[in-house]
């Protein structure tokens, strides 16, 4: 058994904290038979690492019968940017679904440029911070990151001596990706003499790699071999070298050595420029983990999987104007891309052919609210809007959950007109409102930011107002004389264009529009007018199947000419 070895044992044996019974798995078997000495051969192994489907069990906080969860404590310098040190350390645990407590050893003014400051914390105050966390609460793991003199190396020992843990996670901090020192060469002594003994493992990136072992230059993986093993003789039971910023690599692979194998763990490189704190996040991870009582090297592969998972999933975020930026550790940004993004939940090129339903018609024609819509969206309809101004609330509601099923079954969006309150209770699309319902403000707020909402305009004041309440488009009109609407001031072509031109967002045409002079509205030649809405051109007919197949030919033609 080595120095370090029995330093381990002697913390499980003196502490008086751990019982047998309720110790995790990993830190059972190390007590027999060491976890970093059970292999016997040296190939390599290699693994493909993929991205995770966060599973069920991961979002739950294992709680012990004694009511403690995993804890660990980082002992870092925190990011002003919040992408990495303490930041990212707070995050990761959380995701994670550990607990963790911090030891602040320097602030840095830091964003996605790179570090413009730092402001080391005295040693004296690293170990008060030290003192009161350990004293008082029951720590599994230490992950330390950024230690910016070798007097904080040297309290940090200090009281990892005095204070028992279950595993020391070290987190080499030198050099960040955008190549920025974070400590200088006063702490390399430190490290190799007292730190890296005490650790259970080392995750240096490829620069901090070099630099431990004096400057030797790393190319390749085989380099990465060759330093893994050297730095291992300093005394860490693993080390982990990452191959993040390993040049001209298409994976992005660590190298992972226990003192007996080597592995090479392999994944995907994200081709993303939201890197900025992946090595704070792994070590973290990899401390959250053994928190939880995984072996090590499980825990390793579930902190890369985390990794690259947590990258897949940030690619698109824009977080400052710096060549690096952070990343979501929540995994949210994925998601809400996909349901309810602004730009995913509404296709301003659906304004194309937007059928507005009327009651007065359809009972002119005999035909229910469903019969009419169905016939719309067959011949083309691009979204539909129910207006049932003079029908019954609950028949309203009934008409508008049948229409929304026909709308859903061809993928076409479907709108209620004023009816905040039925859009609600049917879980429509959204909604269209005049100049006197509620306010766009109140209404995106009643809805969310999932649901569509369009504004009636007829001034550029107006379509200013629909921007800044949040609205997804505004209907303008009415452009031409109409009987559907009493008391409707006509604006023309003329006043379609200015507020087109004016507006912000999409534009859909209104008002006494069809067959005739649908393809006059559209070349007015304005790129945000998308399309018209009609109402009489398609249900005051005979055959509205008919009607809207050739209105949609014609406008999808004219559509197709402008662009
Ligand atoms: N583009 C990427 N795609 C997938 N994995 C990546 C990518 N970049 C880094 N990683 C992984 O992230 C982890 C951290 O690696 P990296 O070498 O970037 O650490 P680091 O330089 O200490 O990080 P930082 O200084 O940005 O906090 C490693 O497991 C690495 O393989
Ligand atoms: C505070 C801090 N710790 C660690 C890193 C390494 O990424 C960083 N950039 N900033
Ligand atoms: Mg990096």
């Amino acid at each position: 058994m080595t120095e370090s070895t029995q330093l381990l044992c002697c913390h499980f044996d003196c502490g008086g904290q751990v019982r047998l019974s309720k110790v995790a798995p990993f830190v059972r078997s190390s007590l027999r038979f060491p976890f970093w000495s059970s292999h016997t051969n040296t190939n390599t192994k290699k693994f493909r690492v993929g991205s995770v489907k966060v599973q069920e069990a991961d979002m739950n906080m294992v709680i012990t019968s004694d009511n403690k969860i995993p804890h660990v404590l980082t002992v870092a310098g925190s990011d002003s940017g919040a992408g990495a040190g303490i930041q990212a350390d707070l995050k990761a645990c959380a995701a994670r679904r550990v607990y963790c407590s911090t030891v602040i050893t320097a602030v840095t003014a830091q964003n996605t440029v790179g570090v413009q400051g730092v402001d080391i914390v005295s040693e004296d105050f690293v170990a008060e911070q030290l003192q009161s966390v350990l004293s008082d609460m029951h720590v599994d793991v230490v992950k330390t990151g950024m230690l910016p003199s070798l007097n904080i190396v040297k309290v940090l020992c200090q009281s990892l001596r005095k204070f028992p843990i279950k595993a020391l996670v070290v987190d080499p901090v030198m050099i960040s990706t955008s190549g920025d020192v974070l400590a200088g060469p006063s702490v390399l002594n430190g490290f190799r003499e007292e730190l890296l003994p005490m650790a259970d493992i080392v995750t240096p990136n490829i620069k901090e790699a070099s630099v431990l072992l004096g400057d030797v230059p790393l190319k390749s993986v085989s380099d990465m071999r060759t330093a893994a093993k050297l730095i291992h003789d300093f005394g860490p039971r693993n080390v982990l070298i990452k191959g993040g910023d390993l040049p001209n690599s298409v994976d992005a692979i660590d190298v992972f050595f226990d003192g007996e194998e080597f592995y090479e763990l392999c994944s995907l490189r994200v081709n993303t420029t939201n890197t900025h704190g992946t090595g704070c996040t792994l070590a973290s991870c990899i401390a959250a983990e053994l928190a939880k009582g995984s072996s090590m090297l499980s825990a390793v592969k579930t902190a890369k999987h985390f990794i690259g998972t947590a990258l897949d999933y940030s690619r698109d975020l824009v977080i400052g104007n710096g060549a690096q930026g952070p990343f979501d550790h929540f995994l949210a940004f994925k998601n809400m891309n996909q349901s309810s993004s602004r730009q995913n939940r509404f296709n301003p090129n659906d304004l194309l052919l937007y059928a507005v339903t009327d009651s007065a018609m359809n009972r002119k024609w005999g035909r229910s609210i469903a019969e009419a819509v169905k016939a719309a969206v067959e011949g083309g309809a691009t979204i539909v809007q129910l207006r049932e101004k003079d029908t019954e609330t609950r028949d309203f509601l009934e008409a508008a959950k049948e229409c929304l099923k026909i709308c859903r079954s061809y993928g076409v969006p479907l709108l209620i007109n004023d009816r905040i309150d039925v859009a609600l209770a049917c879980d429509a699309d959204g909604v269209h409102i005049g100049q006197s319902d509620l306010p766009a403000s109140l209404t995106r707020t009643l809805l969310g930011p999932g649901k569509i909402i369009g504004v009636s305009c007829k001034t550029t004041e107006q379509a200013q107002q629909a921007w800044i309440d949040g609205a997804d488009y505004i209907g303008c009109g009415g452009v031409y004389p109409t009987n559907t609407k009493a008391n409707n001031r006509t604006i023309g072509l003329d006043g379609l264009k200015e507020v087109s031109q004016a507006s912000k967002l999409p534009v859909v045409a209104i008002g006494g529009i069809g067959l005739s002079n649908a393809r006059a509205v559209m070349e007015i030649g304005v790129p945000n007018l998308k399309g018209v809405a009609v109402v009489s051109a398609l249900f005051d007919r005979e055959c509205i199947l008919t009607e809207t197949r050739n209105l949609h030919a014609l406008l999808s033609e004219a559509a197709f000419l402008i662009q």
